[in-house]
């Protein structure tokens, strides 16, 4: 028996076959609850089809009846009649289009504002894991540009397509109800025309979403430029970004220049298919006219419905591409959406409303990647209210504690432990409540800073007063003119480094936690400001599990424990006295910045 294995091509085009129809699936999922506005929409449709197929054949009763035939009759069925049910029927129809116009939009807006709510939810519980090897501008399409693509979806591609479909099957109908030569002999052209008009729009299309591509890589650039726009030019990088950014533009008029191409000859050369089948159908038609063989009216009717062909052509072939990004962007949403499972779960486990904050780490080893150790065999414990501080060079793996005891990292082997408890049995919401963390990039959110204090939360303005005095951050939030209500912009960026730090001081205060910790900012802070964080931190470590991250060793002068780390490992631990008197790593770096106090 010989085996053989699928081609990888056969492979990759199944799991894209499999993905469409899943995505089919969801999209048919999603629209469930909107079934009969759905419905009511299709009937819609249907009676303006119809009004449009029968104006045509009331025009050709006028034509053959009463303007050629002579015919004299009263009622529904004279010109009079004729013109007065004409107008009815585009009433009709017109109407129809308005009613399912208004319903389609409002079912696809409401459906696509759940889907948004949905996506943004699931962003915010996304865990960290996952934001660590997927780009923020991904996340950002998904909630904003796969939405929209599934908006159009349903609020016009879907009830386009029904329309179209109809009016294609009504148009052919009718004509081979007319006469049938006549509709094979307009086929000889019609197909022609479709081949053109699917091949240019596909066209459009795909270079639609290199224009897109192009304008998102200019509108990233231009955003990258802004920010780093100090380093530009301290650094003379004009000339080099500009040179750049005319690359990046040239790239992307060349794309505009073919759109504007394939725009101009699409009407164009469909108008001339059109008129090549209506010449043809004319010259076809005038020996059986003269022969009494075809009706004059017939002949109208057939180049109205040759013409009323190419509408529905170019529609479907447009809807055709943006199905074709709806199910792609279906497919991604549904991938985030189904990340569900490992989506951090904040309310389950043992509830732990106030911690007394001991925390143990016993023979700890983690790792981000499952691969490369950065906490090799960590053991310590810190007691309820101590003040703990880690020390060690760039790289050995502070931050990473910090990371392990906020729970946004579960450990390979060993365990945490917070007040005897298994940390991953702690209810996620009660430990983050307990765990303030004050973070080296301070960010701060556009709002007033009373808002980037309380972040929402519900905290009484004792707190948050206490909380800006226990931060010594009073004395310059009063200085504002607004104080408390001054307005803060996009990441804080009017403020200065030492006030950003203090604001985030308060917000930690006034969430009152019990563990505190500080990822001590390297940045060079004047001495003033250096005294006040000081005070800050000696104000929060008042009765709190304090961890400090210290790159200062002023900061730590007071600690109950310092924890030196080496690549993952603990290199010392103890008293600071204890430390200074051993001789250590503690001890060298205690002596070089004293050298370093005295010789500056
Ligand atoms: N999210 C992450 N994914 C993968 N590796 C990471 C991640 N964060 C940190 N690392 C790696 O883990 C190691 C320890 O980093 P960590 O941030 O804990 O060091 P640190 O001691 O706090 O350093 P620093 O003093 O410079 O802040 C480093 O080698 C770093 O490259």
């Amino acid at each position: 028996m010989i085996f053989t294995l699928p081609s990888k091509k056969t492979d990759s085009q199944q799991v894209e076959k499999k993905a469409a129809t899943g995505a089919v699936k969801e999209l048919l999922r999603l629209s469930k609850p909107y079934t009969p506005q759905l419905l009511l929409a299709c009937l819609c449709v249907f009676v303006v089809n119809a009004a449009f197929l029968i104006q045509p054949l009331l025009l050709q009763r006028v034509i053959d009846h009463f303007l050629i035939g002579r015919s004299v009759s009263h009622g529904l069925d004279s010109i009079g009649g004729l013109a007065l049910l004409y107008l009815t029927v585009s009433a009709a129809g017109g109407a129809s289009s308005y009613i399912q116009a208004l319903i389609v939009g409002k079912a696809g807006q409401s459906l696509v504002h759940q889907l948004r709510v949905n996506v943004f939810s699931i962003i915010q519980r996304l865990p960290l894991p996952y934001l660590d090897r997927t780009s923020s501008g991904r996340l950002i399409t998904r909630a904003t540009n796969d939405t929209s693509e599934i908006t159009e979806f349903y609020t016009d591609v879907l009830i386009t397509l029904v329309k179209d479909i109809m009016l294609l099957i009504g148009i052919v109908y009718i004509m081979l109800s007319l006469s049938l030569s006549l509709t094979l002999v307009s086929f000889t052209v019609i197909p022609v025309i479709v081949f053109l008009v699917f091949y240019i729009k596909n066209r459009i299309k795909k270079n639609f979403f290199y224009m897109k591509h192009f304008i998102g890589r200019i509108n990233g650039f231009i955003a990258e430029s802004i920010s780093g726009m100090k380093v530009i030019q301290i650094f003379r990088a004009e000339k080099e970004k500009e040179e750049q950014f005319l690359k990046l533009n040239g790239q992307y008029f060349a794309t505009t220049l073919i759109q504007v191409r394939l725009n101009s000859v699409l009407k164009p050369a469909s108008d001339m298919f059109q008129s090549l089948a209506i010449a043809i159908l004319v010259w076809y038609s005038v020996g059986k006219i003269s022969g009494g063989m075809l009706q004059i009216g017939v002949l109208y009717a057939f180049t109205t419905y040759i013409k009323q062909f190419f509408a529905p052509i170019a529609d479907l072939a447009d809807k055709y591409t943006s199905i074709q990004s709806a199910l792609v962007s279906t497919e991604r949403i549904f991938e985030l959406i189904h990340e569900e499972d490992s989506l951090e779960d904040t309310d389950s486990g043992l509830p732990m409303e106030r911690l007394n904050g001991t925390i143990e780490f016993r023979h700890v080893w983690f790792s981000y990647n499952d691969t490369d150790w950065v906490l090799k065999d960590v053991s310590f414990v810190i007691k309820k209210g101590q003040t703990a501080a880690f020390i060690g060079e760039t790289g050995a793996g502070k931050t990473t504690i910090i990371n392990l005891i906020n729970g946004f990292y579960r450990v390979q082997k060993g365990e945490i432990l917070i007040d005897g408890v298994n940390i991953n049995d702690i209810r996620l919401d009660d430990l983050r409540r307990n765990v303030s963390v004050v973070l080296q990039d301070v960010f701060l959110f556009s709002g007033t800073i009373r808002d980037n204090i309380t972040l929402g939360d519900d905290i009484a303005e004792e707190a948050v007063q206490y909380a800006l005095q226990a931060s010594c951050a009073e004395s310059f939030v009063k200085d504002f003119p607004a104080g408390i209500t001054e307005p803060v912009t996009e990441r804080g960026s009017t403020f200065s480094a030492g006030q950003r730090q203090l604001i985030s001081f308060a917000r930690a205060i006034a969430h009152n936690p019990a563990i505190f910790v500080l990822d001590e900012a390297t940045a060079n802070i004047d001495t003033h400001t250096e005294k006040l964080i000081q005070q800050a931190v000696d104000n929060i470590a008042n009765g709190r599990t304090t961890l400090i991250i210290a790159h200062r060793l002023s900061t730590i002068a007071g600690a109950d424990l310092i924890i030196a780390m080496k690549e993952g490992r603990i290199a010392e631990k103890g008293h600071p006295r204890e430390l200074f008197e051993q001789g250590g790593y503690y001890a060298k770096l205690l002596n070089e910045s004293r050298s370093h106090a005295f010789s500056s």
